[in-house]
């Protein structure tokens, strides 16, 4: 770091370690220069400081980040404590920075508005510093009392005075340099909060505070500005400020300004108040707005403690804050510290650390999640930002990217405030380096090396090998055992984890060469106790290879829904079913094809074949026809029954189905089966005990059956519906499983596999697949 200042001191940006991130901010660089090279770099953060304080507080539009331009001020400030000889006389450190817009009309402060000292440790210490200070300053030792100070919150907006005159509001003015401001005495009386007149006030009254912006109110306004093709505001400071600084008062008054007082500037009553905490009661008493969090506490330790507090509550203010504010609150002794300069000796400001940094996009690399979506992530120069170093920032998707207008090399602004994850909030395009890269999604999987897909309507691109993708795995076997999809009691997530963890199972067929042994294994405990402890009791394991073994004798909807392809629920696992009849018809299946099934469509026809494309998921299918997953041939079309196109509800204990089965029956012949009593419902199938169900439908007048009746009608012939169309019009398009209707079968009996059924070969597509013995038998 010192070696890199030396040689090049005009680096800004490399602002990422030691002493700096701290919160030392540019004095360790000043302290690394060589003397011969002080008058160029003084020079040079002259310029650069002046040229940042025009476009923020002229322009209301930065060009630097407050961390870059804090970083540049204390640097100078240190080289010119280290060389008093070569400081300017027109050092932006000498002056209240700011500057008038020339088109206002301008004010000269009775007294001038002054800066306040900032506190560079923003560690307890900077407390420390300020009281001894303050302490020093007084002549106080040891053995007297502890300074009694006043704390507020330093309010991130810009300052203003408001004279009242015989109680009436007769000028308001900004900063501005210090002594001369900007009249904005028309916009002021349009914020709602200030009182246009206040009673029992002495003749001359000077109230002073800041104009804030509430974030709510910030991000309202940006989302107007882009609508309407404006600039947008950097930062609810830089807003505020637009805002007032405005020469068309309605511009202001739909900005929806805030303003809180905090200090007293000419008055004609000098004994007015005695204290900060008492000037702040009385404003309050006269209708001023006061912020509430504030607090008259004694000695150092206290001060450090309402930092600490404010910075846990920051992130629930309607409001930024930059730091909280430090004030001797007996104003007998305030007049005895006086000032320095600029800055009042008996405040400073303890600043929080930043909550937005630059720093460099080194590379872009890709996570896969659960769900198999790709998500670029930003690797970063490490940057201290929000009082932690960050060196990664998710970047979300392609469109975000885009949206940012962001290549590799870039200079951005990282964001991290509060608990939140770190955040790319723009890009600093005018620092763009010769040879930025373009990012692109890779078209393939880097974890697994499957194809990738891109899904328009979700704006994301994802992995097509859900079967097989190591980063999927957990959550597609938790998916394939679940109840409606292969229906493997006893494979739940934590077991799941488990297998896959222990490298038992790394795809769903794996799931069925499990062995009793290599399920109650021992296995040596990794926390706690070094006992070694059984993977799963010896009554569990049976059980679920039990289940595995029930498990494979399904359906073939159920089958397609166990594969967990995106957007294939379970109406569209039945719709696929239906159509195509047979696993390789489906597997074949052209994209036109797929997309012209009804309810279909194109985004999940995509999904759908992209899936099947895929050799890594047909090799996990081979696998699980090799296995012994076997389903009743399928009847393409049906003739309706009567309960076609009608909707159920089951309720209570059947005499002879479960519920379940109940529904599948139902919805396999076309019915709708719905969980809830409503007018559109036509039958209520009530079984034992049924409760609040039935009681409704009795009172909305919907006929009640039991389950003969119920069997009888399902048995009736009716009108001439397919029985997918209606069951596909409930399209559930998630990933995770819900209710799911079996394919309308024929009440053939499941056959075993046959046994002399080759598995596929390793990673060759369209090979023949197996297939369970039932459809070849046709
Ligand atoms: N990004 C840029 O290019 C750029 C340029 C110039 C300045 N800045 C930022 O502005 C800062 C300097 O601005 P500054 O001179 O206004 O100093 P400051 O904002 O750090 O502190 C002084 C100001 O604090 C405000 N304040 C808020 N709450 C207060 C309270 N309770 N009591 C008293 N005062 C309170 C007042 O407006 C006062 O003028 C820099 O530290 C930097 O972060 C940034
Ligand atoms: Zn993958």
């Amino acid at each position: 770091m010192t070696e890199e200042r030396k040689t090049d001191p005009a680096s800004d940006s490399s602002n990422s370690s030691g002493k700096e991130a701290q919160g030392f901010w540019g004095e360790a660089a000043a302290e690394a220069l060589a003397p011969e090279a002080a008058p160029a770099r003084m020079r040079e953060l002259e310029a650069k400081i002046s040229a940042a304080d025009h476009a923020y507080y002229v322009l209301d539009d930065p060009i630097l980040s407050d961390e870059e331009y804090d970083r540049l001020y204390h640097e100078l400030a240190a080289l010119e404590a280290r060389f008093p000889e070569l400081v300017s006389p027109a050092s932006p450190t000498h002056r209240v920075s700011g500057a008038v817009r020339e088109d206002l009309p301008k004010v000269t402060h009775a007294q001038p508005m002054l800066s306040i000292h900032t506190e560079t440790d923003f560690t307890a210490e900077g407390a420390k510093a300020f009281d001894e200070r303050v302490r020093k300053e007084l002549g106080l030792t040891d053995e007297d009392a502890p300074v009694v100070y006043d704390c507020e919150l330093k309010f991130d907006g810009l300052a203003m005075s408001m004279r009242y005159e015989k109680g009436v509001l007769v000028l308001a003015a900004t900063r501005g340099d210090g002594t001369t401001g900007e009249d904005v005495t028309a916009n002021v009386r349009t914020i709602r909060t200030i009182p246009l007149k206040l009673d029992g006030v002495p003749d001359v009254f000077e109230v002073r505070g800041e104009v804030i912006m509430h974030r709510a109110d910030f991000h309202a306004l940006n989302e107007r500005q882009l609508k309407d093709g404006k600039k947008t505001f950097v930062n609810p400071r830089n807003a505020a400020a637009g805002s007032l600084r405005q020469l068309d008062p309605k511009v202001t008054a739909a900005r929806r300004l805030h303003f809180y007082a905090y200090a007293l500037g000419e008055c004609s009553a000098p004994d007015f108040a005695a204290s900060q905490t008492e000037l702040l009661d009385r404003f309050k008493a006269l209708g001023l707005p006061v912020a509430d969090m504030r607090r008259r506490v004694e000695g150092p330790e206290a001060l450090a403690a309402f930092h600490d507090e404010v910075a846990a509550n920051r992130a629930e203010l309607p409001f930024d804050i930059d730091g909280v504010v430090y004030k001797v609150d007996d104003f007998g002794l305030q007049r005895e510290l006086g000032f320095l300069s600029r800055e009042p000796r008996w405040a400073c400001a303890h600043k929080y650390p930043p909550e937005e940094a630059v720093t460099v996009l080194e590379a872009i690399d890709v996570q896969v999640g659960r769900t198999g979506k790709l998500t670029p992530v930003a690797r970063l120069a490490p940057v201290f930002v929000g009082g932690v170093t960050v060196s990664n920032a998710t970047l979300h998707n392609e469109s975000f990217i885009a949206e940012l207008d962001l290549c590799i090399g870039d200079s951005v602004v990282v964001r991290r405030a509060g608990d939140v994850i770190p955040e790319v909030v723009r890009v600093l395009h005018e620092r763009r380096p010769e040879g930025a890269r373009r990012f692109q999604m890779p078209d393939h999987c880097p974890v697994c090396g499957s194809a990738t897909i891109r899904d328009e309507e979700e704006k994301d691109t994802r992995c097509t090998g859900g079967l097989f993708c190591p980063a999927q795995v957990k959550l597609a076997i938790v998916h394939f055992a679940s109840r409606r999809a292969a229906g493997i009691d006893g494979l739940g997530e934590k077991i799941v984890t488990m297998l896959v963890d222990e490298g038992l199972v790394s795809t769903p067929a794996d799931l069925f060469h499990l062995t009793h042994e290599a399920l109650t294994d021992f296995i040596t405990a990794t926390k706690g106790t070094e006992k070694p402890v059984r993977r799963m009791g010896p009554k569990a394991a049976q059980n679920l290879l039990d289940n595995l073994e029930r498990a494979k004798s399904t359906t073939f909807a159920r089958f397609i829904f166990a594969l967990g392809c995106r957007h294939v629920g379970e109406a569209t696992a039945l719709t696929l079913a239906t159509h195509f009849g047979t696993l390789d018809a489906l597997r074949n299946a052209t994209l036109e094809e797929l997309t012209h099934v009804d309810d279909v469509g194109e985004i999940v026809g995509e999904s759908v074949h992209a899936f099947f494309k895929e050799p890594h998921n047909e090799e996990v299918i081979g696998e699980l026809i090799t296995a012994g997953m076997h389903w009743p041939a399928v009847e393409k079309k049906t003739t309706a029954s009567a309960v076609a196109g009608k909707t159920f509800v089951i309720t209570g204990t059947l005499p002879t189905l479960k519920r379940d089965a109940a529904k599948d029956m139902l919805i396999a012949a076309g019915a709708k089966v719905a969980g809830s009593v409503s007018k559109k419902t036509d039958f209520v199938v009530a079984g034992a005990e049924a409760g609040s169900k039935l009681e409704k439908a009795e009172a909305l007048g919907v006929k009640v059956i039991d389950e003969a009746e119920m069997l009888a009608m399902l048995s009736a012939p009716g009108e001439a519906t397919a029985a997918t169309e209606e069951a596909a019009a409930e399209e559930p398009a998630s990933e995770t499983p819900q209710e799911v209707p079996a394919e309308t079968v024929k009440a053939a009996e499941p056959v075993k596999v046959a046994e002399t059924v080759k598995p596929v070969e390793k990673h060759e597509p369209r090979a023949p697949l197996p297939e369970p013995i039932q459809e070849t038998l046709f």
